[in-house]
Formats: C-alpha cells, sequence, structure tokens
C-alpha cells in the first residue's frame, strides 16, 4: 500500500533562506513517526508546509495518494490533517467544552440556514457534538474541567487540550508541534502514553515533533532528523541516536 504521506523533494525558500531544502520523507498509515533536529532546523516549517501555511517552492507533497501542495489551511483540515502548535493555540475565554465542540463544527453538516430555522437536523447535530465532545475530554483526562475557562488550565492540561481539539477534527494524520515543550518529566511520561493511546483508538497516523528525546525514542516507530533544512537522517530509535551525523548536529547546538 502506497504511504498516507510521501513529501518528495521538498523545499521551501525565504529570500536567500532554504528553510527546507530537498526533503524525501513518507509516512505509513498507523505509524507513528517523529520529526527531530537542532532549533531552526526546519521542523515547523515542515508542518506549515502540510498544513497549507505555506507553498513549497520545489517538490510534491502527495496525502491518501493525491497532490495536497498549494491546497489552503481549512481544505487540508477537511481532506484530515489536524495539527497541535509550539505555542498553544485555544480560545483562552471559551470553556474547556467549548473549545473542543468549535473544532467539531468544521465537520458538521447542518448548514447555516438550518441553524437559523433552527431545524430539528440543526438539533441532532448540536446534541450529537456535545456529547462527542464530551467522550473526548473524558479520553483526555479533561472531563473534570469541562467548564472551565481554557485559559485558567495548568499548562500541561493546556497542551492535551490542543490535541483534544486537534482530534475532534476527526483526523487521518495528527501533527504534533512539541506536545511535551515545558513539561515536566512525569508530565511527559502520561502524555507519550497518551499519545501512543490515543493512536491505537483511533487508528491514527502520527508526525511527532519533539525535542524530549525521551519521548521521541519512547514512542517513535522511525525517526527523521532534520539539520539546517537537509534531512541527515532517518530510522528507527536505536539507530537515530548512534547515528554520528545526528550527534554531531546536537553536540553543535549545546556548543552554541
Ligand atoms: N516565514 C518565515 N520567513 C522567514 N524565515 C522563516 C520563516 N519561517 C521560518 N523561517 C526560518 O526558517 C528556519 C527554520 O525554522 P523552523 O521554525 O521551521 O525551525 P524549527 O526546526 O521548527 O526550530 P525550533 O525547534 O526552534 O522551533 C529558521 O531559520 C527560521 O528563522
Amino acid at each position: 500500500m502506497p504511504p498516507l504521506l510521501q513529501l518528495d523533494r521538498v523545499g521551501i525558500r525565504f529570500g536567500g533562506l532554504k528553510a527546507v531544502d530537498g526533503l524525501t520523507l513518507s509516512v505509513d498509515r498507523g505509524e507513528l513517526v517523529g520529526l527531530i533536529g537542532p532549533n531552526g532546523a526546519g521542523k515547523t516549517t515542515v508542518f506549515n508546509l502540510l498544513t497549507g501555511v505555506y507553498t513549497p517552492t520545489e517538490g510534491t507533497i502527495t496525502f491518501a495518494g493525491e497532490r495536497i501542495d498549494g491546497l489552503k489551511p481549512h481544505v487540508l483540515a477537511r481532506r484530515g490533517i489536524a495539527r497541535t502548535f509550539q505555542n498553544i493555540r485555544l480560545f483562552g475565554h471559551l470553556t474547556v467544552l467549548d473549545n473542543v465542540r468549535v473544532a467539531y463544527q468544521v465537520n458538521t453538516r447542518h448548514t447555516v440556514l438550518d441553524s437559523i430555522l433552527r431545524l430539528p437536523r440543526y438539533f441532532a447535530e448540536e446534541g450529537r457534538m456535545a456529547e462527542e465532545s464530551l467522550a473526548l475530554l473524558e479520553r483526555l483526562g479533561l472531563a473534570a474541567h469541562q467548564d472551565e475557562l481554557a485559559r485558567n488550565l495548568p499548562y500541561g492540561l493546556q497542551r492535551r487540550l490542543e490535541i483534544a481539539r486537534a482530534l475532534a477534527l476527526k483526523p487521518r494524520l495528527l501533527l504534533l508541534d512539541e506536545p511535551a515543550a515545558g513539561m515536566n518529566p512525569q508530565e511527559s511520561r502520561e502524555l507519550m502514553e497518551l499519545i501512543a493511546g490515543v493512536r491505537r483508538d483511533f487508528g491514527l497516523t502520527v508526525l511527532l515533533i519533539e525535542h524530549d528525546m525521551t519521548v521521541v525514542m519512547g514512542i517513535c516507530e522511525r525517526i527523521y532528523v532534520l539539520d539546517h533544512g537537509v534531512l541527515i537522517a532517518e530510522g528507527t530509535p536505536e539507530e537515530i541516536r548512534r547515528n554520528p551525523r545526528v550527534i554531531e548536529a546536537y553536540l553543535g547546538e549545546e556548543a552554541s
């Protein structure tokens, strides 16, 4: 079976800087793949290319057998690509439950007219969305916080809520941008288990950017390593751990 996601010699240039250069990468259905690399390696730019924030200046991106490079973010969300952000982007003034409900709305079938006329389909959809949102909060251990404002949640739970919101889009591919950033080791471990469990339960494919090596090595099946926009290694966690180019790239980061 062809991979769910395939990047073929993808590149993007910002002025004189090649943020991503000739990147070829694939993710199979159901895989959990890591994307790592020192600061400024181009990882978030890859996510921005996959979610339509940027259009590649070179190469092609194929998702579920179709070319997707250059499509708009909302189109890609509907096609099944959802993401979380490095800097949390929740609706801080909405409740935890409403943050998830809003995301569900992207997939609803009722029209604006249904809602204005308050047709039965509108109420049926609203009820279903509320139920599904709550089930999702339960799965992510957030149900007890459903009525709190998102901005009042502790940081670790805000990160979980971001994941809940991405899952509400019913994605086929989930892109997680440093989900363990700012967490203590205990929180990171719990998050790791959560991600692995959610992937299993929802039959998801996951591409994960993460600086925390324990997280990456603990849950990823394969890892790609970027440095200065270029792929320098690909392999199992064990292979990556021992790869001299990877060690060198990270030592360079520590020295700078
Ligand atoms: N919109 C943009 N305009 C100009 N330069 C950009 C833009 N977006 C990213 N860059 C540059 O591209 C390079 C890669 O950035 P990117 O954020 O993808 O790296 P990263 O691997 O995600 O880093 P970090 O781990 O620090 O988040 C950096 O040098 C960054 O300054």
